[in-house]
């Protein structure tokens, strides 16, 4: 379809003037589907009206019942609001107890060592797929700002990767990249269930990003990927942030639907489900049995986790966190979590990873050290599920899971979690979603851990008990040390890049979000209103 327009892209908040009528085309998109990005010809072979067809029947199934998951999430949030906790559920102890398994690991996966992480970005993704890891995880999640661009051209990258025709030309350093012979096998993590993707309207609603960004990343690369890097199984998932069993419910449906849409056998595709939230770490045996004939294990996701528990318990005042880099794996509530996500998958016969059956790495430095300790412990196993079942973590209670942190608060807490918000909110709203900070990895996960703690101590005056001053903190004092943080910003990054950032409208979405006084449930979902960049909407006028 072609059309001629005239007047004015929309791009957020600027509306850049255009003189003459323009040649536009658009999208074939089948009947109720509305695409609301920018053209381009490369994003049309993504969104191909089949591909279309594909995400917007899955959307059409399955949106009311992501409705209703989203619905009990905000109920859950009340009942832990008025004071209760989550808790293991009585209605569900036969699968808790009951002996089963899952369906047997592909050979494909079994070892699983080292994982990369990445966005999908182009460079990334042949880095990470030559980087010796034994798995990469292509992130369209905490490690992507999800613009339109971005969106479309990691579909473009996986799919050339999975082709294996994926190369790109440094043109700055003469450098040109492109796949080894032997490469890590490709895991891709959608969106978690709460966003939406307001570039595809199903409808005339944005359509549900994580059906999106699988819906598009299955269609085109089912047959290659179990032909090739899957050995007859696949495409493999990664599954973010669910807070119940039901929304892994949701997720086995949506698989055998794809499965059954394309013709492939149930319990070709698996994926390994992220426990990153307080409510999931009492729903893993139950998250694994509803995903059993799909299910590569459960992975700790380690900072959504964090994330998690000051958003579970942002109406408990005696639970404030202490200063975020004291919150590590060593604290009782974390170490309790994780002996029990080993046990629970060994138990059930899949992979226990964030540092059991594997790790991960997010830089392809990391990887050498991490596979020598893997190598060491493990010889020639590919992982340890048959081997090493920690039933001591049977024993393990709702007091163990839930215990406070320990750890004191400082001024240097709060002014770093300042810093590194704002800085990495400005990165996120001009497209990158993962950044190096003061030596450390910041992606979505990590700075909502600065947002949500900041919010918490400021929501309950909390005392920074470790400056031995006996300061609260208060909305007088957060103020200035915005203020004297974004002068710090300026300084290290330099007035040149500051001025042209967008570090000011960062600093002002922060600031409203730790100081208003209900808990925004995520950092992004409000700042996706500055990313999304709507393609005119024209009358069709015909060439
Ligand atoms: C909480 C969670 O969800 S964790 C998982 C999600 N988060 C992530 O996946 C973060 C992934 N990591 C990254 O994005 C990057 O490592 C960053 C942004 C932290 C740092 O990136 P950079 O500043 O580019 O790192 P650096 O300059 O050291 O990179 C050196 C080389 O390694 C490559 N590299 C760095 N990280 C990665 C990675 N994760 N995957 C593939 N290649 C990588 C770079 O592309 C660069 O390649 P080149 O030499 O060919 O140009
Ligand atoms: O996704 C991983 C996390 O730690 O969050
Ligand atoms: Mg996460």
């Amino acid at each position: 379809m072609n059309g001629v327009g005239t007047g004015s892209y929309y791009t957020g908040a600027t509306a850049v003037p255009v003189a003459k009528p323009f040649l536009m085309a658009g999208y074939d998109a089948p009947e109720g589907v509305e695409i609301r990005g920018r053209y381009d010809g490369e994003f049309a072979k993504i969104l191909t009206r089949d591909a279309l067809n594909f995400v917007a029947q899955l959307q059409r199934e399955f949106k009311q019942r992501v409705r209703y998951a989203l619905e009990c999430r905000k109920e859950a949030k009340k009942r832990y609001n008025d004071g209760s906790a989550p808790g293991f559920d009585p209605a569900t102890k036969n699968i808790r107890e009951g002996d089963w398994v899952c369906a047997a690991v592909p050979p494909a996966v079994a070892d699983r060592k080292v994982e990369i992480t990445g966005p999908v970005e182009r460079k990334m993704v042949i880095n990470a797929l030559n980087s010796g890891a034994k798995v990469f995880m292509a992130d369209f999640e905490d490690a992507l700002s999800p613009s339109w661009e971005n969106l479309m051209n990691g579909h473009i990258n996986l799919k050339d990767a999975v082709n294996g025709t994926i190369s790109f030309h440094d043109k700055a350093r003469n450098r040109v990249y492109k796949l080894n012979d032997q490469i890590a096998k490709l895991f891709v993590r959608p969106r978690g269930w709460h966003l939406p993707e307001s570039h595809i309207l199903i409808d005339g609603e944005p359509a549900t990003a994580c059906l999106v960004d699988f819906g598009l990343y299955f269609f085109h690369n089912y047959a290659p990927f179990r032909r090739g890097q899957g050995a007859g199984f696949g495409p493999f998932f990664y599954l973010p942030k669910m807070e119940h069993s039901r929304e892994a419910k949701i997720w086995n449906c949506v698989f055998e639907k794809a499965e059954k849409m394309v013709g492939i056998e149930r319990g070709s595709i698996r994926a390994t489900v992220l426990i990153e939230t307080l409510p999931a770490a009492f729903q893993m045996d139950e998250i694994l049995y509803e995903l059993r004939d799909h299910s590569v294990g459960l992975n700790c996701g380690r900072w959504d986790y964090i994330f998690s528990y000051v958003k579970t318990f942002q109406g408990h005042p005696d639970r404030l966190l202490p200063d975020r880099f004291l919150v590590g794996m060593g604290q009782h509530f974390m170490k309790s979590y994780s002996d029990r996500l080993i046990w629970t998958c060994h138990r059930r016969g899949v992979h226990a990873m964030g540092g059991h059956d594997g790790t991960w790495a997010a830089h392809p430095g990391l990887i050498p050290a991490c596979m020598e300790v893997f190598n060491n412990t493990m010889g020639n196993s590919p992982n340890q599920i048959k081997t090493a079942k920690r039933e001591e973590a049977a024993n393990l209670t709702e007091e163990d899971l839930l215990q406070r942190p320990r750890g004191v608060r400082t001024m240097e807490g709060l002014r770093l979690n300042t810093r590194v918000g704002i800085q990495y909110l400005a990165a996120w709203l001009t497209g990158s979603g993962s950044v190096p900070l003061y030596n450390l990895m910041e992606d979505a996960a990590t700075a909502e851990i600065s947002r949500v703690q900041n919010w918490q101590w400021l929501k309950y005056g909390a005392e920074l008990n470790g400056d031995g001053l006996g300061v609260r903190v208060n909305k007088e004092l957060f103020g200035r040390v915005v203020e004297e943080e974004m002068a710090r910003i300026e300084k290290e990054v330099g007035k040149e890049k500051y001025k042209k950032g967008m570090y000011k409208e960062a600093s002002k979405i922060f600031t409203r979000q730790c100081t208003t006084s209900t808990l925004d449930d995520f950092l992004t979902l409000d700042a996706y209103n500055n990313i999304v960049v709507h393609h005119p909407k024209l009358t069709q006028s015909r060439l």
